[in-house]
């Protein structure tokens, strides 16, 4: 059984006074346990709104979604807040997703303070620290507000926070999009010892098919609301069968013919 798995999901957002938009056209979708799921496609193909239904923010208008063989547009209040623990969201922009007047400390302590409150402070403190080390952030600067971060740092942050409250499903919304490309490699890498360390599933979307050729290995590809195709990373990569894989892979710079290269 799929620890994810999205059924015939559509969703139309229907702005009032604006045309109708259908965003998402019968999606199916599946993440295995342990496995690292892409889903690429370019800007407005549907790709946050996939995102937003899975995590309950958004109601489609028809499909099914389960977690573990759980329906998830049945869920009460309660079991919500349950699933909310077990599948964690990172942001694009870690400047944005994170309080700046909260310390790294209390950014990650954050989630424990919600979901574990029977932790007592000291073991709470203990396993803040712990986590901040995991991710390569000196628990020494934990003090420090995000202004005193660099994007890395912060992104690193935000991960320990979404790995505080033991999620099993990591959602990750164009998560290093926003980094420098050396930086990009080394959050990147940290995502994939996670899995390796934690076990997790995770559900990475982006537009930069190179960055899911480094993490993914299977790949969904969204185009304006339908998956156009699914398969192994290096099916897609090699051998994509749709034209408009073919037009994606196509516009990723190739290193060995930048500028300047002979
Ligand atoms: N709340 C909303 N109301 C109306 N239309 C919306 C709303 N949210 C998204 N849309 C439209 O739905 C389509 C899909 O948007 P979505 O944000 O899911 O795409 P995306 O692939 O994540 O794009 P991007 O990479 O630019 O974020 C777009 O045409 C967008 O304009």
């Amino acid at each position: 059984m799929s620890l994810l798995a999205v059924d015939g999901l559509s969703k139309t957002y229907r702005p009032p006074g604006r045309p109708a938009h259908q965003a998402l056209a019968d999606v199916d979708l599946t993440v295995d346990k342990g496995e690292v799921v892409g889903l690429v496609g370019e800007s407005g193909s549907g790709k946050s709104t996939l995102l937003r239904c899975v995590m309950r923010l958004v109601q489609p208008d028809s499909g099914s979604l389960a977690f573990d063989g759980r329906n998830l547009l049945t869920l009460g209040r309660t079991a919500l807040r349950g699933y909310r623990r077990e599948v964690q969201m990172v942001h694009q922009d870690p400047a944005g997703s994170l309080n700046p007047r909260m310390t790294a400390h209390q950014l990650v302590a954050e989630g424990l303070l919600v979901h574990r409150r029977d932790l007592p402070a000291a073991a709470r403190r203990e396993q803040v620290a712990e986590l901040l080390e995991t991710v390569g952030i000196n628990p020494a600067h934990q003090h420090r507000h995000p202004a005193s971060f660099s994007g890395g740092q912060l992104q690193r942050i935000a991960l320990a926070r979404a790995l505080a409250v033991a999620p099993r499903l990591l959602v990750c919304d164009e998560p290093v999009s926003a980094l420098d490309v050396s930086v990009q490699a080394q959050v990147l890498n940290l995502l994939l010892d996670m899995r390796e360390r934690l076990g997790l599933s995770i559900l990475f979307v982006s537009h930069d098919l190179a960055v899911v050729d480094h993490l993914c290995s299977r790949v969904y590809v969204l185009r304006s609301g339908r998956i156009v195709e699914e398969g192994p990373r290096e099916q897609i990569f090699t051998a994509p069968r749709h034209p408009y894989t073919r037009q994606l892979l196509d516009a990723v710079p190739d290193p060995d013919r930048a500028p300047g290269r002979v």
